[in-house]
């Protein structure tokens, strides 16, 4: 197999099984190239696959080579036009000859790309390129901005604001931060501990990124966690599907910020991931964002297949549903780097957005034995590219075709939502997608609610007004239409739009609560109003009864987040790791205890009871370093 058939392999792979594009490569045994030299072509043609992609469209060779795929094109034009050796194959090679055959028009298309640019000379491209100014992708305006979770597990926002981002300017708008070649940070407003950057700063190679305190995580994929809220009083909580892990380890975050000590900290999250591969991805992540004292794994586990009464969940009073989708809110993912893909049809400038995953190689422009035979002036672009999360790739070309899909993605979500609702003491269920189709999203909410195990152990929807600060404040809400005209229940859903204002992907959120009594055994520690609302601070963590924080002033002291039914007196939530790193299974366990505190710690205490949290983390962290090596 030639360094071009096998790099277009790597570039056409699932994303998300087995770690980094780097990873994948290095850690391949039999491959026919060196490794480096598949590993520099991809990400060199990925670097230009913006420029390459409208060079490609612009001479038309896929029409006229029709052996040539997209992704084959771009390696190829690639090396054609920027190699210093050119195309790495024999002068009389098949694919050799099916783009130096175009080297002229391609040469003239380059050409008018890099003048296009208001660029003088190749080498200005070139520069151009490695700044990474290039982003076809996005409106020119207003690229999408990276949004990084500060990983309070690890470390605090204040600590990363003066070390990470120590050079960076603060932004108070989110526009402010989607100017390419920005050195500014824009603390977000409704999720604690969240920033964004400018696309063009490239953190992956920072040591928060690499330590785990800092987690590349899209603004709408950490609503989940957040609306879950898991407090003491709700006991142990459920990932049901979790893989890479950043809603789990964003609930681990969440959990120790409710407890002063993490070793008072009992609750634990059973992580469930059925797909083997992605479970090893999560196990990392778990362990390297410093989750794993509080997750146990299920590695390959059905979710499906669980005993809700099992005695394992007997005190499991939350659970988070994050199912496979259709992946159609997806702007970017970040274990690959961006590649952007010519199609057959110019038509397909109308909706770039539609081809355009962020290291998600579609093959919905592969030429297939339908569009081959399709006359040269019919339509030849999909309707659309649904990829899910176990990496399939369907292009779907008619509206029955994606209502199919939707239709069997609904059913196995619904499903695995009727099963959360019966884990006998949970009292509260996030749903989410990142789909931005409503048969995925309210329409499987309205069946959940309308379902007899629904209407049998009480289960409603959480109203807008009963969600955390954070999110009953965010201003897209479910649709109207989608759910019948019912607008309580629109208001309750909320969603996240791609492309607009806010710079998140397409999302979709709902939260389930109930009434029942917490699992036993657990002491109510947190402060309530005279209502018995939970009093919670700024960031909206509910206030625990005497600490410091006590005496909230009148801003401090938000409404009811949670639905006042349900409340009982008395009783009491990357790809971001080194790609050299692997961590040996037996580390990672959950009845593992956490630290005790130490001296630092105990001055520490003395500030904000999430601090103190994140010391005792990183103390966790290094003990268990030390321990590796020994
Ligand atoms: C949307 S992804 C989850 C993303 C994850 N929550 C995160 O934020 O990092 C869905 C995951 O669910 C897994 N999955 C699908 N069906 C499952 C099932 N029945 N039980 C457990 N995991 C499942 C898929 O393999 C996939 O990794």
């Amino acid at each position: 197999m030639s360094l071009y058939h096998e790099t277009a392999e790597f570039l056409t792979a699932p994303t998300n099984v087995g770690g980094s594009l780097k990873s994948r490569i290095f850690s391949k045994k039999d491959l026919k190239s060196q490794p480096a030299q598949i590993y520099a072509l991809a990400i060199e043609s990925c670097k230009w696959s913006s420029v390459l992609k409208e060079v490609i469209e612009k001479a038309d060779i896929l029409r006229l080579e029709r052996k040539l795929t997209p992704v084959l094109s771009v390696l190829l034009v690639h090396d054609l036009l920027l190699a210093k050796r050119g195309v790495a194959l024999p002068a009389i090679h098949g694919l050799r000859s099916s783009v130096e055959r175009h080297k002229g028009r391609l040469q003239s298309e380059f050409t008018k790309a890099r003048l296009k640019r208001k660029l003088s000379s190749v080498e200005a491209l070139k520069a151009h390129i490695e700044a990474g100014l290039e982003n076809s992708a996005d409106t020119s305006e207003a690229p999408y901005p990276r949004w990084v979770r500060i990983n309070t597990l690890k470390t605090a926002i204040e600590d990363q604001l003066e070390t990470t981002f120590a050079g960076y300017e603060r932004a108070t708008t989110i526009d402010a931060v989607r100017q390419r070649g920005s050195k500014r940070v824009f603390i977000d407003g409704s999720i604690p501990n969240l920033v964004a950057i400018s696309p063009t700063s490239d953190l992956s190679k920072s040591d928060a990124y690499k330590s785990g305190a800092i987690i590349f995580q899209d603004k709408a994929s950490c609503f989940p966690a957040y609306l879950l809220d898991p407090l003491p009083e709700d006991g142990d909580v459920i990932d049901t599907c979790s893989a890479p892990g950043n809603k789990t380890t964003h609930i681990a975050a969440i959990l120790l910020s409710h407890n002063s000590e993490p070793e008072d900290c009992k609750q634990r999250i059973h992580a469930f991931e059925k797909n083997k591969g992605r479970a090893e991805t999560l196990e990392k992540m778990v362990y390297q964002a410093g989750s794993d004292g509080l997750t146990k794994l299920h590695p390959g586990q059905d979710f499906l297949k669980t005993d809700p009464e099992a005695p394992t969940f007997k005190r499991v009073g939350a659970l988070l549903l994050d199912p496979s989708c259709s992946g159609s809110g997806i702007i970017g993912r970040d274990d690959m780097p961006e590649l952007h893909l010519p199609v057959l049809k110019q038509k397909a400038n109308a909706d770039s957005s539609k081809n355009f995953r962020k290291g998600k190689v579609t093959k919905a422009s592969e030429p297939t034995e339908q569009t081959r035979k399709r006359k040269r002036e019919e339509p030849e672009e999909p309707l659309d590219v649904l990829v899910d999360d176990d990496g399939m790739v369907t292009a779907v070309d008619t509206e029955d075709e994606l209502k199919a899909r939707l239709t069997a993605l609904s059913k196995f979500q619904l499903e695995l939502l009727l099963h959360s609702f019966k884990f006998p003491s949970a009292r509260k269920i996030t749903y989410s997608t990142c789909s931005i189709y409503a048969e995925e999203n309210e329409n499987v909410v309205k069946q959940a609610l309308d379902s007899a195990i629904a209407e049998e152990r009480g289960w409603r929807i959480l109203k807008r007004n009963d969600q955390i600060r954070g999110m009953r404040e965010w201003p897209n809400r479910g649709s109207l239409e989608a759910c019948d005209g019912n607008t309580v229940l629109a208001e309750s859903c909320i969603r996240a739009n791609k492309g607009d204002e806010h710079g998140t992907m397409g999302f979709f959120l709902a939260g389930f609560v109930r009434d029942l009594k917490a699992p036993e055994n657990i002491e109510a520690q947190f402060l309530r109003d005279e209502k018995g609302h939970l009093v919670r601070d700024l960031m909206g963590f509910p206030i625990k009864a005497g600490s410091e924080d006590e005496e909230p002033t009148t801003d401090d002291v938000t409404e009811t987040k949670i639905p006042e039914e349900k409340i009982v007196e008395d009783q009491d939530e990357w790809g971001g790791f080194d790609d050299e790193q692997s961590i040996p299974n037996h580390e990672i366990n959950a009845d593992k205890k956490l630290p005790e505190k130490s001296k630092k710690q105990e001055v520490d205490r003395a500030s904000k009871h999430s601090h103190s949290a994140v010391r005792n983390r990183q103390d966790l962290a290094s003990k268990k370093k030390k321990k590796r090596k020994n």
